[in-house]
Order: structure tokens, then C-alpha cells, then sequence
């Protein structure tokens, strides 16, 4: 074959997705290259969540195609995707509140049966999270947001995944803990894990994304390269607060 660009590991094409009669996407393609951080951009309602829910084969399409690594992800169930390579971290964590962080952690690794090395990625989890090493036993509902995103992303990464998918990774930490996220997901995705993301703070998205779409009321209104995005007046206007700024 004779291809120029290599093919992406994750790639949405032309997907139409309908809640009953109320049609959520307009033909959406989105494509993730391997190695990438891709971020999704747009306002409330406009389809964010579902695309991360199709990704994650909890919302079926209607029509159009889902391809992770060259095979089709239609019709696979959430852990079948996930023993494909594709784990998430969704909106507000979803922990398990009750159970301790140990317990949360390797609830990640369920799909695996290679016990000596589970234990060695919770360790490698500790050195990435360092603060999660005191805090094994606690229960995980006592954590601060940004502890408990912490957990969330350790959780992910313990399916050892070649993508992550993250809702709203940010959403409601301190300013501290913001950076300390974007840094960390930045630290993931050197370590050969490609990353979708959906967040609302765009101008911080756009710092770590490499590409970014823009999705309004289902049907991606711009996308491409996020640096040229993050000076693009239609993304200022809308996202980054532009019309103020000038
Ligand atoms: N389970 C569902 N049943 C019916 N309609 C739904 C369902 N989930 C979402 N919707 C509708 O689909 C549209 C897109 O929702 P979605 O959650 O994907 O948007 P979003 O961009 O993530 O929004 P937000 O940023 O506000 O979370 C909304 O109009 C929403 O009300």
C-alpha cells in the first residue's frame, strides 16, 4: 500500500447518533493519530459526552463507523473495548466512593489475569501519583477532586491502555491541581498512550492538545492543528473569551 499518512488509531467517520427521534450527531469523523493528544471543544449539550459514550460502545450509532487500531469497535461491548486498548476516565471520576483507593486502582486492571504485573504497574502508579502512596487505604470518597482525578487516571492506565478517553479531566479542581492534570496527562501521553479528551477550558486544552475539533450542536464546525485553533477568532470569540480580551 501507498499511503502517505500513517493510519490513525482511532478514527469516527461520518457517525449519525440519535437519542429516539432527536438526532445528537450530523456525520461526525474525528480522527486520533497514534501518539496524539486530541481534544474535543464545544458548548453544553452539544454532543460531547456521547461521542466519548459511542468511543466507549455505551451509545450505539445509527450509521457510521468506528475504527480503533484497523478493526471496527460497532457492536463490541465496554470491556471488549477495553481489552482492545481503549480505557477512560469519565466526567467526575466515578469512583467508588466506599472502597479504598488501593481498591479503586485495580478495579482498573480487571481485564487482566497477569497478577505479578498488576502489582508492578500499582507501583508505577505511585511513582506517577506519588501522593496516592499515602492514601492507599483511605476511602476514596474522602479525597479532594483533584486526589480523586488522580485515582481516576491510575485506574485508566492500569488496563495498560494505547488511548485514553477523558471527560472533562479538569472540571471543578483548584488551579493548582489544573496544571498538575495537564502536566500528568502530558507525562501519559509520552509514555505511548494517546489521548481524547473533552473539556471545556479550551485554552488550556489547546495548550497540551495536539489537533482539536470543534462541535456545535453535533456537526464539527472546525478542526485541525491546536495551535492554529488557539488563534483562530471563531475559537477566541467563543471559547477562550476573545471578544473581551481585544
Ligand atoms: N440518555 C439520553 N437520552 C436522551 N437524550 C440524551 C441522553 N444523553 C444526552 N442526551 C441529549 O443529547 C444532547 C447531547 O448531550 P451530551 O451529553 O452528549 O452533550 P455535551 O456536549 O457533553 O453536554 P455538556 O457539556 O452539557 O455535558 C443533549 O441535548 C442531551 O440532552
Amino acid at each position: 500500500m501507498t499511503t502517505n499518512a500513517p493510519e490513525p488509531l482511532l478514527a469516527l467517520s461520518n457517525v449519525n447518533t440519535f437519542y429516539g427521534q432527536a438526532q445528537v450527531h450530523f456525520d461526525l469523523s474525528i480522527t486520533v493519530a497514534r501518539g496524539h493528544i486530541v481534544c474535543l471543544l464545544g458548548g453544553n449539550a452539544s454532543g460531547k459526552s456521547t461521542t466519548m459514550k459511542i468511543i466507549l460502545g455505551l451509545v450505539k450509532p445509527r450509521s457510521g463507523e468506528v475504527m480503533f487500531d484497523g478493526a471496527s469497535l460497532i457492536g463490541l461491548t465496554t470491556p471488549q473495548i477495553v481489552r482492545r486498548g481503549i480505557s477512560s476516565v469519565p466526567e467526575a471520576r466515578r469512583l467508588f466512593a466506599d472502597m479504598s483507593v488501593r481498591e479503586n486502582i485495580l478495579m482498573g486492571a480487571f481485564v487482566r489475569n497477569d497478577r505479578d504485573a498488576v502489582a508492578q504497574d500499582l507501583d508505577k502508579m505511585l511513582t506517577l501519583f506519588p501522593k496516592l502512596g499515602q492514601r492507599l487505604s483511605q476511602r476514596a470518597g474522602s479525597l479532594s477532586g483533584g486526589e480523586q482525578q488522580m485515582v481516576a487516571m491510575a485506574r485508566a492506565l492500569m488496563s495498560r491502555p494505547r488511548m485514553i478517553v477523558m471527560d472533562e479531566p479538569t472540571m471543578g479542581l483548584s488551579p493548582l491541581y489544573v496544571d498538575r492534570v495537564l502536566e500528568l496527562i502530558r507525562t501519559i501521553n509520552q509514555e505511548d498512550v494517546s489521548v481524547f479528551m473533552v473539556e471545556q477550558n479550551a485554552s488550556l486544552a489547546l495548550e497540551i492538545a495536539h489537533e482539536a475539533y470543534v462541535l456545535q450542536t453535533g456537526k464539527i464546525v472546525l478542526s485541525g492543528p491546536a495551535r492554529t485553533l488557539k488563534d483562530d477568532p471563531r475559537v477566541r470569540d467563543a471559547y477562550l473569551g476573545g471578544s473581551e480580551a481585544a
